[in-house]
């Protein structure tokens, strides 16, 4: 059984003992000797018994004279049957009393009910915590046990490190929670939902608590994973519930983390059946979120490491339409990150947050609060007055093992081919006109699949490309390939996807936009798509309508394509060899480097015969 029904009866027999001192005591005050069976037998056999009173489990009854302890009236515990017929062997009248029962009523009455809601507050308690199956046991409509609510989180930006351009994006937000009814008087569009992205780890809760903490209004709180219900509709009532409460205490933060337990798109999933519940709790979100008044101060924030998956609906506009990524930390916020943490504990004037930080890549913002931790326990095993940079290299060791295994982090060569494959991408575009410029290169892990990154930010939009824009933009993304191959002399898996996207363009190129000299102006690809859209997207499937001698010719084509592509990048990287290795050695020791910091590189180092290109 469990601990809760084993105190229910414990606290039963403790009744059981208080009722029966008080009668105990309610006897004596009454002058009622309180005697053993045994001395009621020896008095009836005496003859010194003069009446008795009969019920259940007593005998109560008057005695001819007074005992040696002044009473004349006695009580004593029922225990022989025949009671009855004994007394009439010994000629003492009596007569059938009825007992007051009345506290034993009450406790067969109560007790069970006791019981019985003591096990089910205890389930109740324990499923809550857990979610999933049984956790609406209690819960049916309202749900204060799930929400959490802070008053004040008492978590600040100063908190959060590291991840820098999301607390610039969320700055606003605090300026609108501060004031809510002035914000929008200037035409300052006001934020109502705002979706953090980025793999687990990474702050996206904690930034979310130093919003509340910033603007000094409630933090309530909830996971997605906890509105997933057994029973269909009550996943609903928690959203209204938990809006409503919120509204009460506006202005104010919700929050909901993993919001693609919830918001994962429509009709994807093997649960048909939780189909229904799952629905109707998203349906009652997107009321929720259409519903309210951005001017009463309410802002939701959601949490979510697979935005690809969520549902269309959630990101409309007036919805969760500002994404913020919140991503895993470059070297220098690693040392940020290192140094929130590192206060908590007492460092030996050995530590160095930078070296510390060095040996990390790959590492989250949990990972680091996690390794300060290590540390702080190994200095404590060894008994030592302070952390030392010793015991950080010992937790880095065992920590690195664990995450490995997990995926996530890349081997000192992978990192070397990556930072190089990367910088290929980005020296390529630097390289060429009319290429749209690099804004980021950075050889932190994004999000699945991706080892490292170039983003390259389009100065305006464009409805049209040119043949030789299409060319460009091949030539840039077979750069990483190239570098590969110029510096290692061997190809990698790291660009398949940049390969599919190569083909799909050359393919385009030929079968679409009529691009080749040798195929001519012939949409034999008669599907008319979305005209530049189509070009970075996969190959639509579909039947061919030309003949096989005209297939091959377009096998060839396209081939011919890339092949010029690739060529042309190892001719831009060969010429430009000192930048690329000064550049990814320099990518590999900070993991990230920006525009201006490209730009830098590039106007060190002359142009080497960049006329052959
Ligand atoms: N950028 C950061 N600066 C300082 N500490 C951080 C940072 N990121 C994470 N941490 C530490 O890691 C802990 C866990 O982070 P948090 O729960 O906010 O991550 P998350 O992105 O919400 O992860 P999940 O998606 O798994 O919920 C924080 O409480 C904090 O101690
Ligand atoms: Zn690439």
């Amino acid at each position: 059984m469990t601990k809760q029904t084993r105190f229910n009866i414990g606290y039963a027999v403790a009744a059981i003992v208080v009722v029966f001192l008080i009668q105990y005591a309610v006897a004596t005050a009454n002058r009622i000797a309180v005697i053993p069976y045994s001395e009621y037998q020896q008095l009836l056999q005496q003859g010194k018994v003069d009446s008795v009173g009969i019920s259940d489990r007593t005998l109560q009854g008057t005695l001819k004279e007074p005992l040696s302890s002044g009473q004349k009236r006695f009580v004593t515990t029922r225990v022989d049957p025949q009671v009855a017929q004994e007394l009439e062997k010994y000629h003492v009248r009596f007569t059938g009393q009825i007992e007051n029962t009345f506290f034993r009523d009450l406790l067969s009455w109560t007790m069970p009910m006791l019981l019985f809601f003591g096990v089910w507050w205890y389930i109740g308690r324990r499923t809550a915590g857990g979610g999933g199956l049984g956790g609406g046991l209690m819960a049916i409509g309202k749900s204060k046990a799930k929400i959490y609510v802070q008053a004040n989180t008492g978590v600040t930006f100063a908190d959060v490190a590291g991840v820098d351009e999301a607390k610039d994006e969320l700055h606003e937000v605090v300026d609108f929670l501060k004031n809510p009814t002035d914000y929008g008087r200037l035409g300052g569009r006001m934020p109502k939902g705002v979706l953090l992205v980025g793999p687990p780890g990474t702050g996206k809760t904690l930034l979310a608590k130093a919003v509340a903490g910033e603007a000094k209004v409630p933090f309530f709180s909830i996971s997605g994973s906890e509105f997933v219900e057994m029973f269909v509709g009550v996943g609903a009532a928690r959203v209204r519930d938990l809006f409503q409460q919120a509204h009460q205490k506006a202005p104010a933060i919700i929050f909901i983390d993993e919001l693609d337990a919830l918001g994962r798109a429509r009709g994807i999933g093997p649960f048909a059946g939780g189909h229904d519940e799952k629905e109707q709790t998203l349906n009652q979100l997107l009321v929720e979120l259409d519903g309210f008044d951005s001017r009463t101060g309410l802002v939701i924030l959601a949490a979510t490491n697979r935005p690809e998956i969520l549902d269309p609906a959630l990101l409309r506009a007036g919805r969760f339409d500002r994404q913020v990524l919140v991503d895993r930390p470059d070297k220098k916020g690693r040392i940020a990150i290192l140094d929130v943490h590192m206060k908590k504990v007492r460092l030996a004037p050995d530590v160095d947050p930078e070296a510390v930080a060095a040996l990390t890549p790959g590492f989250t913002g949990a990972d680091l609060a996690n390794l300060v931790n290590e540390a702080a326990l190994l200095a404590t095993r060894r008994k030592a007055a302070a952390v030392s940079m010793h015991d950080f290299n010992n937790a880095v060791l065992r920590m690195v093992a664990g995450l490995e295994k997990r995926n996530r982090l890349l081997n000192p060569k992978e990192r070397e081919i990556v930072a190089n494959h990367e910088m290929g991408h980005a020296l390529v575009a630097l390289s060429l006109p009319g290429v749209d410029p690099v804004h980021k290169v950075s050889i932190i892990p994004r999000g699945v699949g991706a080892l490292g990154y170039t983003i390259q930010r389009p100065i305006e939009d464009r409805f049209l490309m040119t043949k030789e824009e299409l060319e460009n933009k091949m030539t840039v993304l077979l750069g990483g390939r190239a570098a590969e191959l110029i510096v290692f002399n061997h190809l990698s898996t790291g660009a398949a996807d940049d390969l599919r996207r190569v083909t799909d363009i050359a393919r385009s190129m030929v079968s679409r936009y009529g691009m080749s000299e040798k195929l001519g102006s012939v949409a034999y690809d008669r599907d008319p798509g979305n005209f530049l859209a189509g070009a970075d997207r996969p190959y639509p499937m579909r039947e061919r309508d030309y003949a096989d001698e005209t297939a091959a010719v377009v096998d060839h084509e396209v081939r011919a394509i890339v092949d010029r592509a690739f060529q042309r990048a190892q001719t831009i990287l060969s010429a430009r060899r000192t930048i690329l290795d000064r550049a990814a050695k320099e990518l590999l020791e900070k993991e990230t480097l920006e525009q201006s910091d490209l730009q830098r590189l590039i106007r060190e180092i002359p142009q080497e015969g960049l006329r052959a290109v």
